[in-house]
């Protein structure tokens, strides 16, 4: 792989003040994280040789024995509530439909700056490109173009939550390579079945129909984002992504060779590297699943560490609900001795907030779960 550095990544000019990289090198104070959230962390990090559970999708493809199923659902429900994170081999994903995705994505990265800031995000439309992404008011070494699955997408107009207005957005396509606009909707429309494949599993491991939660994707939100981590001077210093949980139902990921994402271990609370498989997904649970169960599943908090010779590329597919769906623990998983641990939240006015802070720096913290949570 090459080693290009996406200029306006840029290093510091050196003064006394400015912490200074391990490599002698400093960055821009706006992507060093505090201390203690610091990548290489030898007391945070687990060093086991040991990987994230790995799920072999390939008996939905053939007429199953009903109780291999029942092994596979069991197994998918142990993972996702011990780990919140799998990966699943035998998915279904052509690779050429991932391979060409790949190469459109780093022709696209290819482009200089001023091509790729043609289709920059904004306050009123949150698709396209973007270089200076915060997460927890930390910028991120990464730059990033998302584009929904579905268009138009129609979202709110605020996340002012007495405002009703709706506004609908269409993606933004650059011009180069040319082919790009079809390339990624053909590899979101693959995803989107790998998800709806998922989703059904997992509906099944909380003892629900397959389709239960079908109805609340009509309208979906969902987006591909398209992720290119530059090589970086001070990888002890920054972080490709920072600590955070995805706020959807789940995440589909594809990672390349390089490596950097680590997810924190529920039994321990430790950073756990997850190695690249080729052709695998990574699937994660999001904060809306964790909600539908009222915490039966669990929504793991991961980031990205980068380093300094390679650059690495990744494509999550965050697959988000319908603006107008409530999100609250499902009628069917609370009784009177397990009541629900959430009030509902609007999907819509979630989403709306997230872009907003993702789109400006702010003072106070992105919106979270917890603050939906009841004390019971
Ligand atoms: O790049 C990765 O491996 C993960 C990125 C991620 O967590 C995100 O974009 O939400
Ligand atoms: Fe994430």
């Amino acid at each position: 792989m090459c080693n290009r550095k996406a200029s306006q990544f840029k290093t510091a000019p050196s003064t006394k003040r400015k912490p200074k990289s391990a490599m002698g090198e400093s960055i821009e104070p706006a992507f060093i994280q505090a201390l203690e959230h610091r990548p290489n962390n030898q007391e945070d990090t687990a060093q086991l040789p040991e990987t994230i559970p790995t799920i072999d999708l390939s008996l939905l493809n053939s007429p199953a024995e009903p109780s291999r199923l029942e092994g596979l659902v069991k197994e998918i429900g142990r993972v996702c509530k011990e780990w919140g994170f799998f990966q699943v081999v035998n998915h279904g994903v052509p690779s050429k439909v991932r391979q060409r995705m790949e190469k459109a994505a780093k022709e696209f990265y290819d482009h200089p700056l001023e091509e790729k800031m043609k289709v920059k995000r904004d306050a009123e439309n949150p698709m396209g490109y973007h270089d200076s992404e915060h997460t927890k008011n930390v910028r991120d070494w990464k730059e990033v173009f998302d584009f929904f699955s579905k268009e138009p997408a129609v979202i709110p107009a605020s996340e002012d939550p007495d405002d009703q207005e709706l506004r609908t957005v269409n993606n933004r396509w650059p011009q180069y390579p040319p082919e790009f606009r079809e390339v990624c909707k053909e590899y979101s429309a693959e995803v989107e079945k790998l998800a709806y494949t998922v989703l059904g599993l997992v509906s099944l491991s909380l003892g629900l129909p397959a389709d239960r939660l079908n109805k609340y994707f009509t309208h979906q939100l969902s987006f591909t984002r398209l992720n290119h981590y530059p090589p970086c001077p001070a990888p002890d210093l920054a972080l490709g992504v920072g600590r955070h949980k995805d706020a959807g139902a789940i995440t589909v990921l594809a990672q390349d060779e390089v490596g950097g994402l680590e997810v924190r271990r529920k039994s321990d609370g430790k950073w756990f590297p997850i190695k690249p498989t080729p052709d695998a997904y990574i699937i994660n649970i999001g904060n809306c699943m964790q909600v539908w169960s009222n915490d039966e599943l669990w929504s793991a908090e991961h980031r990205v560490v980068v380093n300094s010779e390679e650059e690495r590329f990744s494509m999550p597919f965050f697959f988000f609900p319908s603006h107008y769906v409530g999100i609250k623990p499902l009628e069917e998983l609370v009784n009177n001795h397990n009541s629900p641990n959430y009030k509902e939240y609007n999907w819509g006015k979630f989403f709306a907030s997230r872009n907003r802070s993702d789109y400006s720096k702010r003072q106070i913290e992105n919106i979270q779960i917890d603050q939906f949570k009841l004390s019971n």
